[in-house]
């Protein structure tokens, strides 16, 4: 299990580097994401969130713990979003305990490389679609707060950096 990077770290705000080859080191950081991601537990991670800019996402939005379903995405991108919105109250593992309504295309296509080097396109929504479009922003550095107001995001981010100063959880 690897340690979060959590809010105000500006680490959250780098550009992930393309993956391009499917190499051991890869498949290393996928498991190690995973571990960490069912630790949090989560059912969602960027590799930035463990401190790593690569563009890997893993997610299992499966609820029940014996039956996991795993998936790894490399280079994933959006090439198809629905007119239709959704609203979802999102939290996220990197600003612990804050929770607030974000609007989101209800479906989105997705294309993406898996470990095997294949390149995949799924059709996504629910769940599986809110959280595969709140990793994609993670690799461009973007958090669901800058989806928010000005107001709620100010308030967060002066939440996050007194206790970033204290030295103590948030
Ligand atoms: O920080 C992350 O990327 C993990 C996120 C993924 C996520 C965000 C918003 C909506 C769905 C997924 C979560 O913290 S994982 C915790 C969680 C679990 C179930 C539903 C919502 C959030
Ligand atoms: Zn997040």
């Amino acid at each position: 299990v690897r340690p979060l990077v959590i809010l105000p770290d500006t680490r959250l705000r780098l550009i992930s580097e393309p993956v391009g080859a499917v190499t051991d080191e890869i498949r290393k950081l996928a498991a190690d994401m995973l571990e960490t991601m069912y630790d949090a537990p989560g059912v969602g991670l960027a590799a930035i969130q463990i401190g790593v800019p690569r563009r890997v996402v893993t997610i299992d939005t499966s609820k029940d713990e014996n039956a996991r379903e795993p998936r790894v995405f490399l280079d994933p991108e959006i090439v198809w979003s629905s007119e239709e919105k959704r609203v979802y109250d999102e939290g996220c593992l990197s600003i612990p305990e804050y929770y607030a309504e974000v609007e989101r295309p209800d479906r989105v296509r997705v294309r993406y490389r898996d470990l095997t080097g294949a390149t995949q396109e799924i059709d996504a929504d629910g769940l599986l679609s809110t959280c595969i479009q709140h990793e994609i922003d993670h690799l461009n550095g973007v958090l669901f707060i800058d989806h928010l107001s000005k107001l709620k995001r100010d308030r967060v981010n002066k939440k996050f950096a007194k206790a970033a100063k204290r030295g103590e959880a948030a």
